[in-house]
């Protein structure tokens, strides 16, 4: 629990979530339900005994690649639309409760066509969940199709070629493009030219860069077209990248449960936020994979509450430029630019009165 006396404000700040697998929103919990409905049987290995076996082994992953092997074995319990539509709809309902106001959701929709799923089911059942969220909630929503690092590229390549068809882009049904997966090893430009493909159809890009590997990954990535980095917290180790960052606005989306979880800081303390704040690089706080790494988006805004003790109008930078950097219109980000600057304006109040 957040002991800083910004509590009350930090809860109510409008919030914008760039980073964050549907996939990994999948709890024990929902495993567990899912293998149930859809009469799958779970891995032998002893940590699949129960939901609390399953959690306890969640809070000891070695690395990205350790914490991986149990979220792409996890999804193997999504079958149906419906299993997809219920997953996006219990993130929608807790980002909602946590103050989220618009949300940027990744999918891997090759780790499911790899277990025979259709493109298909996988859109469909996701878009459904993030039309719910928007008409029950009134969350905006975007979908950003992930491509995988560990697979090869003619899949990726199959995935982006049932996009261009499905004319999902146009549609507004997947409004972008990120990678994720595995950073060190594979080849880091290995998107290349999918990238240059999407970025000639105007497909907005961002990518998974940053988080175990070198300034170089993130250089790699804005090279090939992306505008956003998910991440990116290795930046630091590269000056005059971090300038060209700060001066070309790019956002990272950073995710501190998510470092410390999969041992890329030992603590919050050791995420760049400070840094960030004094360079002037953009970013957002992210949850990432919040079934897997203890918290939701609340809980990383609280964590580093904990850790930096920032004020208010540092508080009112971050949720400014999560908005201005999300993938909206204008007229929305007008609408949630206007809810911070009332919100900040009635804690302000409070503290006069
Ligand atoms: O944090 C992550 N990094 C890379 N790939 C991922 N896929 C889900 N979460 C992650
Ligand atoms: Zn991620």
């Amino acid at each position: 629990m957040c002991q800083s006396p910004l509590h009350e404000f930090i809860k109510g700040l409008p919030k914008c979530e760039h980073h964050v697998h549907l996939e990994g929103c999948l709890t024990p919990e929902l495993i567990f339900e899912l293998a149930a409905r859809n009469g799958i049987s779970l891995p032998t290995d002893p940590v699949y005994t129960s939901i609390s076996t399953l959690s306890k082994r969640y809070e000891h992953f070695t690395s990205l690649d350790d914490f991986l092997h149990f979220y792409f074995e996890g999804m193997a319990v999504l079958r149906n639309e419906q299993d997809f539509a219920d997953l996006a709809w219990s993130y929608f309902q807790k980002a909602h409760s946590d103050g989220v106001h618009h949300a940027e959701v990744f999918f891997d929709p090759q780790v499911h066509k790899d277990r025979s799923i259709p493109y298909e089911t996988i859109v469909g059942g996701f878009s459904k969940g993030c039309q719910r969220a928007e008409k029950e909630l009134g969350l905006s929503t975007r979908l950003i199709l992930c491509f995988v690092r560990h697979l090869p590229v003619d899949s990726a390549r199959g995935v982006y070629n049932e996009l261009v068809a499905s004319k999902h882009f146009e549609a507004d049904v997947v409004h972008g493009l990120g990678w994720s997966s595995s950073e060190v090893g594979p080849p880091k430009d290995m998107f290349r030219d999918i990238y240059a493909d999407a970025k000639e159809s105007g497909i907005p890009l961002t990518a998974h860069a940053g988080e175990e590997g070198d300034p170089t990954y993130i250089s790699t990535a804005l090279e090939l077209g992306a505008t956003r980095i998910d991440h990116g917290i290795r930046l630091v180790e590269d000056e005059e990248l971090m300038k060209r960052i700060a001066r070309q606005g790019t956002l990272l989306t950073v995710c501190p449960l998510s470092n410390v979880r999969l041992r890329c800081v030992q603590s919050v303390k050791e995420v760049p936020i400070r840094k960030f704040l004094e360079a002037g690089v953009k970013f957002s706080i992210n949850s990432d994979d919040p079934a897997y790494f203890g918290g939701y988006i609340l809980d990383n805004y609280y964590a580093v509450q904990e850790a930096f003790e920032l004020n208010v109008l540092e508080w009112r930078i971050i949720a400014e430029n999560s908005v201005q950097e999300s993938w909206i219109p204008d007229e929305r980000k007008a609408v949630l630019l206007e809810k911070i600057e009332k919100h900040v304006k009635e804690y302000m109040h409070t503290l006069s009165a």
